[in-house]
């Protein structure tokens, strides 16, 4: 009954390694029942050890988030998303999965840092992890503008922000993304780092936006998440989903354009950092 009260709670995979090291673990099961050689088994089993103990060893070496990250994930975990969606409470079906996490969160936190952002545009909020583990880093006045759809997860994330000291500096905007970036530009706004991780096929338009108007500062960052979307951009086209689509056109478009550098960070499920030349 625990066993399979775990598995129902596990996480399932959404990073090309998470999918690697599931499969591997399929392929072990199956060497190990059909009694191949010694050799291969073996072979086998270190190509598994080799994939399986990255993530841990991962979390093992990077700081602990906050007490107040850790309750946020821990809330993003206990929620019934499909029964929220069921009852028509969110717009979409949400899932615990979307949530990006200790290792992701910390290297947010970390560029927040590196690059003395002091104005933060996000893009895709959900329950306001990433948010928060970049106000963590960000000084006494600096703000962070979230972007999210969703009036559900829109509270849950503000309720989850009134519990840390930094929540202060996150303004949730709950409409489309691209209405708010609009009304941002109108409005003379510019930010020092983004954070793209909304939907999918609106990656192109957010990116052009950024980069054709002052929305993005003359010397700011991008940072967009899941370009390497379960791997589906460099598997064969005729296995990719429509997000799978959208990313491998988005990445592209961002390789052939001229004006920006960039480079995909095979961390999680994708990170690209873009910044004008
Ligand atoms: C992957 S989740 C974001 C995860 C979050 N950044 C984190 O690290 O925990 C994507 C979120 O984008 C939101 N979203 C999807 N389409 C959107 C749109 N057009 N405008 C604003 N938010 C959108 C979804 O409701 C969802 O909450």
């Amino acid at each position: 009954m625990t066993e399979t009260l775990t598995k129902i709670n596990k996480p399932r995979p959404v990073t090309p390694l998470g999918i690697l090291v599931e499969e591997l673990e399929r392929t072990l099961k199956i060497a190990k029942q059909e009694n191949v050689s010694v050799e291969l088994a073996n072979s086998l089993e270190k190509v598994y050890e080799l994939a399986a103990g990255i993530d841990p060893y991962l979390e093992d070496n990077t700081t602990k988030e906050s007490p107040e990250l850790a309750a946020l994930a821990k809330k993003t975990a206990e929620e019934d998303w499909s029964k929220r969606f069921s009852n028509g409470e969110t717009v979409r079906q949400l899932e615990k999965e979307m949530l990006s996490g200790h290792i992701e969160g910390q290297t947010l936190k970390m560029f927040v840092s590196m690059t003395k952002a002091k104005r933060i545009l996000e893009i895709g909020m959900f329950t306001g992890y990433s948010a928060l583990a970049m106000a963590e880093a960000l000084p006494a006045d600096g703000d962070i503008i979230a972007c999210e759809v969703d009036e559900y997860v829109s509270e849950f994330a503000k309720k989850c922000f009134e519990k840390s000291e930094h929540g202060k500096k996150i303004k949730v905007i709950t409409a489309p993304a691209i209405e708010t970036l609009k009304n941002l530009i109108a409005s003379g706004e510019t930010f020092d780092l983004v954070f793209i991780d909304a939907d999918k096929p609106g990656y192109v338009d957010y990116f052009k936006l950024l980069i054709e108007t002052n929305l993005l500062a003359e010397d700011g960052f991008i940072c967009v998440d899941n370009t390497l979307l379960q791997g589906q951009p460099y598997l064969p086209k005729e296995k990719r989903t429509e997000n799978g689509e959208a990313i491998a056109k988005f990445n592209q478009t961002v390789t052939q354009d001229p004006r920006v550098e960039k480079v995909i960070l095979p961390l999680r499920d994708g990170l690209t950092i873009i910044k004008r030349k």
